[in-house]
């Protein structure tokens, strides 16, 4: 368990972390996503310990990153695997010894770093390029050989600090499908820090959304997106959707709902006119969620509203502001 409370973090006299609060819990795969600057990294390593921060706590396993001195922060971060955007992996070194390399740091033998090694490269699927030097390796097959060095230690948590963002969407797709693997197989928590959208939509079971060191929102990914929130909307650049006048209705169609024929039967038993302002479907992992928002007139706001209860339909208004 991650939790963070209150972490206020300064370069200089810049704030660049303010009032973080954020609890991960074992088992996640939990997404920090938000534009460049927002905090996300500073954060990722304050929680490694790469970073310090003055105030506010981060507990890791109930112990607080802070206090730790450097020997405690090593045994720490065993715990703690670490991946990045772009792989860091040893150039002169073969596959195979770039994964070795914590297991040498922390005296394994020979024969166990062997086993452990082979294991690991049968994990993320590249058996075949074990004496293999990373030059010679696409972008997908480096940040796998990342990841298996990463998990050389067992840790219990995995932070990936934009771990797709240099890869093309296919790649990316096959990482992310390796990570959840990994996620189920293994029960690792993942941390994952994005501005890649598709990243949280495709794994990420709670999201937090970051802007100006600031967290604007948390939850369970699939609830932001259905109510396509106000931090989301900002987020994607849809915040200006509503109509400035009438009222408008955003009417939400969660899994395994159809309600195609509602706003039509609504209009005709209502006696009303209604605009369509805006409407999208989501493929969150298996499922398929939707919503649609309609503008109606402010005299027939109070109307929709109470029908839509009496249908039993999930709806909000959206005010614009
Ligand atoms: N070592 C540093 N010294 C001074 N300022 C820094 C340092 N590292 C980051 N910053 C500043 O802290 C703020 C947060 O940066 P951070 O890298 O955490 O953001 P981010 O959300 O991860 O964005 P990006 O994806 O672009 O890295 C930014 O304003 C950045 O300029």
């Amino acid at each position: 368990m991650i939790c963070i409370k209150k972490v206020n973090k300064y370069y200089g006299k810049t704030k660049v972390l303010k009032g973080v609060d954020m609890e991960i819990r074992d088992g996640e795969i939990f997404g920090i996503i938000g534009h460049s600057g927002a905090g996300k990294s500073t954060l990722l390593r304050c929680i490694n310990g790469l970073e310090d921060y003055k105030e506010g706590s981060i507990l890791v396993n109930n112990k607080e990153i802070r206090t730790l001195n450097e020997k405690q922060l090593r045994e720490m971060r065993k715990e703690l695997g670490m991946i990045f955007q772009h792989f860091s992996l040893l150039e002169r070194k073969t596959v195979f010894e770039n994964i070795a390399l914590p297991l040498e740091c922390f005296k394994y033998s020979k024969e166990d770093i062997n086993k452990r090694v082979l294991e690991l490269l049968d994990l993320v699927g590249i058996k075949d390029k074990k004496d293999i030097k990373p030059r010679n390796l696409s972008g997908g097959q480096k940040q796998r050989v990342a990841i298996a060095r990463a998990l050389a230690l067992n840790p219990k948590v995995l932070l990936c600090d934009e771990a797709t963002s240099a890869l093309d969407p296919n790649t990316t797709k096959s990482i992310l499908a390796l990570l959840k693997d990994i996620n189920k197989k293994l029960g690792i928590t993942i941390v994952m820090v994005t501005h890649q959208m598709e990243v949280i939509k495709q794994i990420c079971t709670k999201v937090a959304i970051m802007e100006g060191g600031e967290v604007l929102e948390i939850g369970e990914t699939e609830e932001i997106f259905l109510h396509n929130t106000k931090a989301l909307r900002k987020l994607i650049g849809e915040d200006n959707i509503v109509l400035p006048q009438g009222t408008n209705i955003k009417i939400l169609f969660p899994k395994g709902t159809s309600n195609e024929s509602l706003i039509t039967k609504m209009a005709r038993d209502l006696d009303i006119d209604f605009s369509i302002v805006f409407g999208k479907l989501e493929k969150f992992r298996d499922d398929i969620l939707g919503s649609l928002i309609i503008n109606v007139s402010n005299k027939s706001g109070e109307s929709v509203k109470r029908y839509l209860d009496n249908k039993g339909i999930i709806w909000e208004e959206i005010v614009n502001d």
